[in-house]
């Protein structure tokens, strides 16, 4: 059957091939500055808030459609997101990659592309665009592909964000060097979400001595909690800052302290 991945990269398959007849010109020197996620992350004490600026989603249609990208995310990094992340996918998520440069010409913390990326052409467009972080996604890419995108990344001096759902995802991707790893909780068949998944993975994630980032669902200080105990060093969070009508009040409550023996 398939599934709602499939349709995605079918579209992203399309996408890229456009993109090859365009030019995508360097950034300027001000967009190509570094602002490292995973430094940040080495000198964390409280959990990492990575908030995200999300129109839709094939879950739960429209969420906030209305909304201004650089209003929004100024009020996220104002009540303390370390990072942001920008939803650029239009044909599912109504996002677009202006969204992102309005983001980058508003705010100064790393910001995520997040997008799904099967070539090394939309890194290019991310990082022409102001982005720090690009997300690879384990089920979409085959270990080479994932690999090939990963070091066309890191030589442009970004960090790369790796999500998977499952042990064998979680196993191909901690045979890269990669440091930043995410557990999506959203199951992309069903569309259920469920921390236990950030449970389950947590110790194989945590034994390699990778930064674990715990992602989607994440609604209370409760989820927030249950997931700091899995591990994890940080969360991805849209849905519930997006619908909010207090996003600064929410992402307060949710920048939680680290014990410690949780930080790595
Ligand atoms: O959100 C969806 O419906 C979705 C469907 C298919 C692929 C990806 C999807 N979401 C991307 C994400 O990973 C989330 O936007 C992110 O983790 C935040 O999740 P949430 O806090 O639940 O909005």
């Amino acid at each position: 059957m398939e599934t709602i991945l499939d349709k995605i990269i079918a579209v992203k398959k399309k996408e890229v091939e456009e993109l090859r007849g365009m030019e995508i010109r360097p950034a300027s020197l001000e967009v190509n500055q570094r602002r490292s996620f995973i430094e940040k992350l080495e000198r964390a004490t409280d959990l990492s808030i990575i908030a995200e600026f999300k129109r839709a989603s094939p879950s739960k249609g429209d969420i906030n459609p209305n909304i201004d990208p650089s209003v929004q995310t100024k009020l996220y990094v104002d009540a303390g997101a370390d990072a942001v992340s920008v939803l650029t996918d239009q044909t599912f998520f109504k996002g677009t990659m202006t969204d992102l440069t309005h983001v980058r010409a508003t705010i100064d913390n790393p910001i995520l592309c997040k997008d799904f990326i099967i070539d090394p052409i939309q890194i290019d467009r991310a990082k022409q665009a102001g982005a720090d972080i690009i997300l690879l996604i384990a089920a979409a890419l085959d270990d080479e592909t994932l690999n090939t995108l990963y070091q066309y990344a890191i030589a442009k001096e970004l960090d790369v964000l790796m999500e998977v759902h499952n042990e064998e995802e979680a196993e191909r991707v901690l045979k890269t060097n990669n440091r930043l790893i995410g557990v999506n909780n959203r199951n992309l068949k069903t569309f259920e979400v469920n921390l236990d998944v950030t449970e389950g993975l947590a110790p194989l994630i945590k034994n390699e001595g990778r930064f674990l980032i715990s992602e989607s669902g994440i609604k209370t200080t409760d989820d927030v909690k249950r997931v700091i105990n899995a591990g994890a060093n940080g969360i991805l969070v849209g849905e519930t800052f997006m619908r909010h009508e207090s996003p600064r009040d929410v992402i307060k409550t949710m920048k939680i302290p680290l014990v410690e023996v949780m930080k790595r």
